[in-house]
């Protein structure tokens, strides 16, 4: 059986007005989602997350590649209303405020996407009801306007009016990052359970990488457009095997006071513009381990097992910097600076 989501050789890139040069957002990323599984996309700002979920809602045509959604091409000319596909993929904002209508009452929002698949008035309103019970609003607030709801049961309501619909895959772009620290747990804990229920796949866009280590199934990290690994989530926050992605994830863990010298790999020269990527790894200009081969093609994905994948020359450098501990350790320094 073909996966849920398929990405295919993505490529995004934006048209500069008044020159012939592009923004190269995106420059042939694959990866696939499966039923009831959470992949998170992770890189820093500018990395291409928010683009790929774009395009995968349809809401911007990829220049090039192919997303193939329960088997059926997305894209040019495909319409994610279109009746096989209305309401099986949603999305969930960062805003909850912004992305919910202040004059509508709650429970209106959340049957609103109903409206599209031609259920019954009384089907509809018991599944606003069960969808209350899911996102643990209280029935009396489904009369309430989204101004009246603190941010954190906003965001509820951006979940249930996503979820009313039993989607199978939700893009979770950034859906934390505007609560605050007790708002964002609960909403976590909720993202969990509602996977747990209903077995919907989610796309997790995030910095928060805390969060990522805790929702995600598998993970793929993102550098300037393109892929520097992925796999499973256990595996690449113990174990990273591209110097990027090491330093990314690294961040989460505490700094080691006694880190030494000699022992700090660093990452010297300019991040290199979208407009003017150099061919070759992206990552060329600053990696301590570069060698001509990294300025010249990019490196093919090397299979690790169990589905990680690195696209690094030197993976196995990274992997002798030691047992997990130490290399954490060590890519303090690494991670400091590439986040700096
Ligand atoms: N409409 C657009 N026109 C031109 N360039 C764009 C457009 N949208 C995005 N970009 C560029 O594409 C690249 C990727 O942007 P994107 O927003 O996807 O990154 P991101 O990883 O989601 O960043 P963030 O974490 O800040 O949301 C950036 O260089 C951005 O400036």
């Amino acid at each position: 059986m073909s996966s849920l989501l398929e990405v295919q050789n993505l490529v995004k890139h934006f048209p500069i007005a008044g020159s012939r040069r592009k923004v190269q957002a995106i420059n042939g990323v694959s990866f696939s989602i499966e039923r009831g599984e959470t992949v998170s996309l992770v890189g820093e700002s500018g990395s291409g997350k928010t683009t790929i979920g774009r395009c995968l809602l349809g809401l911007i045509e990829p220049t090039a590649g192919g997303i193939f959604f329960k088997g059926q091409a997305m894209g040019r000319g495909v319409d994610v209303r279109a009746k096989a596909l209305r309401g099986r993929l949603q999305m969930v904002f960062q805003e909850p405020a912004e992305s919910l209508n202040p004059r509508m009452r709650i429970g209106e929002i959340l049957g609103e996407p109903l409206l599209t698949l031609g259920m019954s008035r009384g089907d509809r309103d018991r599944r606003v009801a069960e969808t209350a019970a899911l996102i643990g609003l209280r029935p009396a607030l489904l009369d309430v306007r989204p101004a009246d709801l603190s941010a954190g049961l906003q965001q509820r309501v951006g979940i249930g009016r996503a979820i009313v619909t039993r989607p199978d895959l939700i893009v979770l772009d950034e859906p934390t990052s505007a609560l605050d620290p007790t708002a964002r747990a609960e909403i976590v804990d909720l993202l969990k359970a509602l996977q747990a229920d209903l077995d919907t796949a989610y796309l997790f866009i995030s910095h928060d990488l805390s969060t990522v280590r805790f929702l995600s199934h598998r993970v793929v990290v993102l550098y300037l457009g393109s892929i520097a690994e992925e796999g499973p989530s256990d595996r690449l926050f113990a174990a990273p095997r591209h110097p990027y992605s090491a330093g990314l994830l690294a961040s989460v863990m505490l700094p080691h006071p006694s880190l030494k010298a000699e022992r700090r790999l660093t990452l010297e020269g300019e991040i290199p513009s979208p407009i003017d990527l150099p061919p070759g790894c992206p990552l060329a200009t600053r990696c301590p381990f570069t060698e001509s081969r990294c300025r010249d093609v990019s490196p093919p994905p090397s299979a690790l097992g169990g589905g990680h994948l690195v696209h690094c020359y030197n993976h196995q450098k990274v992997a002798a910097l030691g047992d997990v501990a130490d290399q954490l350790t060590r890519f303090q320094e690494l991670a400091s600076r590439i986040l700096a």
